[in-house]
């Protein structure tokens, strides 16, 4: 499903360049879920950009659902997004302009693969379901992150990279989005990476990993 190969990114900054990923090799199977730790700075986020193809590495090949993205335009990558991969991250990213519904609907309407069916489960797994024609301004954090989630789900990705997803709420309501996070991710089926500094949410995941010195390890290596 995801595969980096060797992949290495440095940022040019005042004082130099800055090695944030020094060949990395990951491997993230169908239906595999994946908790990605580390320092503050270690990388994390670079590296799940990356994934997304949000961003290209200096060296090194990732292969998303067996395509290399290095030989992908942009427009291309932003298809393979649509189609293949979910993201959520700590802010929530949604529009303001648009209804709950709108939200919820608006990749998998991109993507051209609505299926009302799915949407109105989501809608309810969610918590959201009488909540249809209100604004994201008119839901509390929790209920924000939830129709991220839904959104990032609605159109059935192979895969969701979700970067920090409970880092703006509080410990009540993160467990609750996690707990849901979780079991959707087991209904639809599709690949989980998801960034967290919490041993509590990375222990159900099928792996953990630990970002290091620009370098992925077994938690405690
Ligand atoms: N565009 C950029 N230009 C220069 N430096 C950057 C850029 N993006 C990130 N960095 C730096 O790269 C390092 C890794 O950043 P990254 O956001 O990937 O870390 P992280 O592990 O996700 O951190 P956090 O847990 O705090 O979110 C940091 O030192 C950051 O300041």
């Amino acid at each position: 499903m995801l595969q980096l190969t060797d992949v290495t990114k440095t940022y040019p900054t005042p004082q130099g360049a800055l090695h944030v990923l020094d060949g990395v090799d990951l491997h993230l199977g169908a239906g595999e879920s994946l908790a990605l730790m580390g320092e503050s700075g270690s990388g994390k986020s670079t590296l799940l950009h990356l994934a997304a193809g949000l961003d290209l590495p200096d060296r090194g090949d990732i292969h998303l659902d067996g395509e290399r993205l290095s030989t992908l335009g942009e427009p291309r990558r932003a298809a393979l997004r649509r189609q293949q991969l979910g993201l959520v991250f700590q802010q929530f990213h949604l529009v303001p302009s648009l209804s709950v519904a709108d939200n919820l609907s608006l990749q998998a309407r991109l993507a051209e693969r609505e299926d009302n069916h799915w949407t109105q489960h989501l809608l309810a797994r969610l918590g959201l379901a009488g909540l249809n024609d209100r604004y994201p301004e008119q839901l509390s954090g929790g209920q924000q992150q939830r129709l991220a989630i839904g959104r990032a789900l609605a159109a059935k990705p192979r895969l969701l990279l979700a970067d920090e997803p409970t880092g703006n709420l509080d410990e009540t309501a993160a467990d609750e989005v996690l707990d849901l996070l979780a079991s959707l991710v087991d209904e639809s089926g599709c690949a989980l990476l998801m960034v967290t500094h919490s041993a509590r949410v990375a222990a159900p995941m099928d792996r953990c990993l630990r970002l290091q010195h620009g370098r992925l390890a077994e938690p405690g290596e």
